[in-house]
């Protein structure tokens, strides 16, 4: 999710993120250049159902982001969501240096229709690829290329299915080779951060407890949370019209309440919060050039707190 010009939040921050990068100067205002090539898309065969945005690339129907859920879409969450992890689990035992992110993608791919899915980022708003590889300084959305992993780098692979009819996602971030003790920092950081949010999931409490509690964690740490991408309410569309802000955002007064599903996905940086995208219109990367690491779960809100769906 991304909080774009339509957020119902006053501040859009895209205005606030320009701002920051123009007091870094010149140099982080560069549009980004792909350092690799991006293979041509991959075809999806004609048993596999999809969604309705598989041709035209723009999602036609949007749930309320309140939607309390009925038993049978929990159900049909449930098996997307563990088809998810089961997908993620799978392509990160790939994860080594000298593997390409699109040869990542291709495995992703063959994974989603093994188990009878359609690959849900698949031109979702035309998006290429039926994976996310977001490589060291890529808060999201990095776009799987000929790039080859290098021993060093960490990589967020952000996995999702559509399965009988509804989207499980999930992400998370993985370590190639020997990685720098700061890097392993903000990795452990923000899987804690995740941890931090889905404690903070009650029913009768508002959305902001949830980046409420990320927000705290990230900054003792003295880390940022990225804010122009956030969290969202997920089902038979991939995102409905329910945000979850990763930080304290006093407005995200939605209440939550028992059946409710939605993802939250914290993006992390070791500098400042600001992002900017490349020109493919889909990659996102801290402006100041610091690394950044995501984690996401697909949860079900209980009359306890939170189910994690997104377990293998
Ligand atoms: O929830 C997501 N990941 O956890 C998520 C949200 C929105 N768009 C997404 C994803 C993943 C991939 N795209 C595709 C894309 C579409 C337009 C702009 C940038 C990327
Ligand atoms: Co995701
Ligand atoms: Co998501």
């Amino acid at each position: 999710c991304w909080c774009g010009s339509g957020t119902k939040y006053k501040k859009c921050h895209r205005g606030a993120d320009a701002a920051e990068a123009r007091k870094k100067g010149p140099e982080v205002l560069r549009k980004g250049i792909r350092p690799g090539v991006i293979s041509p898309r991959r075809e999806v065969p004609l048993h596999i159902p999809r969604p309705d945005y598989a041709l035209t690339g723009r999602p036609s129907r949007k749930d309320a982001g309140s939607d309390i859920k009925t038993p049978d879409v929990i159900a049909r969450m449930r098996k997307a969501c563990k088809a998810a992890a089961e997908v993620l689990q799978e392509v990160a035992s790939h994860v080594r240096p000298g593997i390409t992110t699109d040869e990542l993608d291709a495995i992703t791919h063959e994974a989603y229709i093994k188990r009878g899915g359609y690959p849900s980022t698949l031109n979702y708003h035309r998006y290429p690829k039926s994976l996310c590889t977001s490589v060291n300084e890529v808060i999201c959305h990095g776009i799987p290329d000929s790039r080859a992993l290098e021993d060093g780098d960490i990589v967020n692979l952000d996995v999702t299915i559509y399965l009988d009819g509804v989207h499980g996602d999930c992400s998370a971030t993985y370590f190639v080779g020997n990685v720098d003790e700061e890097s392993q920092r903000l990795v452990r950081v923000t899987r804690e951060c995740l941890e931090q949010g889905i404690a903070a999931v009650k029913p009768g409490r508002p959305i902001s407890d949830i980046g409420r509690a990320i927000e705290t964690h990230a900054t003792q740490h003295g880390m940022s949370v990225v804010r122009a991408y956030c969290g969202h309410g997920i089902g038979e569309t991939f995102h409905t019209s329910l945000q979850v802000p990763h930080y304290y955002e006093a407005e995200a007064d939605t209440v939550m309440q028992p059946g409710m599903i939605f993802t939250v996905e914290p993006m992390i940086n070791l500098g400042g919060w600001g992002h900017r995208t490349w020109d493919d219109e889909w990659t996102a990367v801290t402006a100041d050039g610091t690394r950044s690491a995501q984690f996401e779960h697909t949860l079900l809100v209980t009359e306890q707190g939170a189910e994690i769906l997104t377990v293998a």
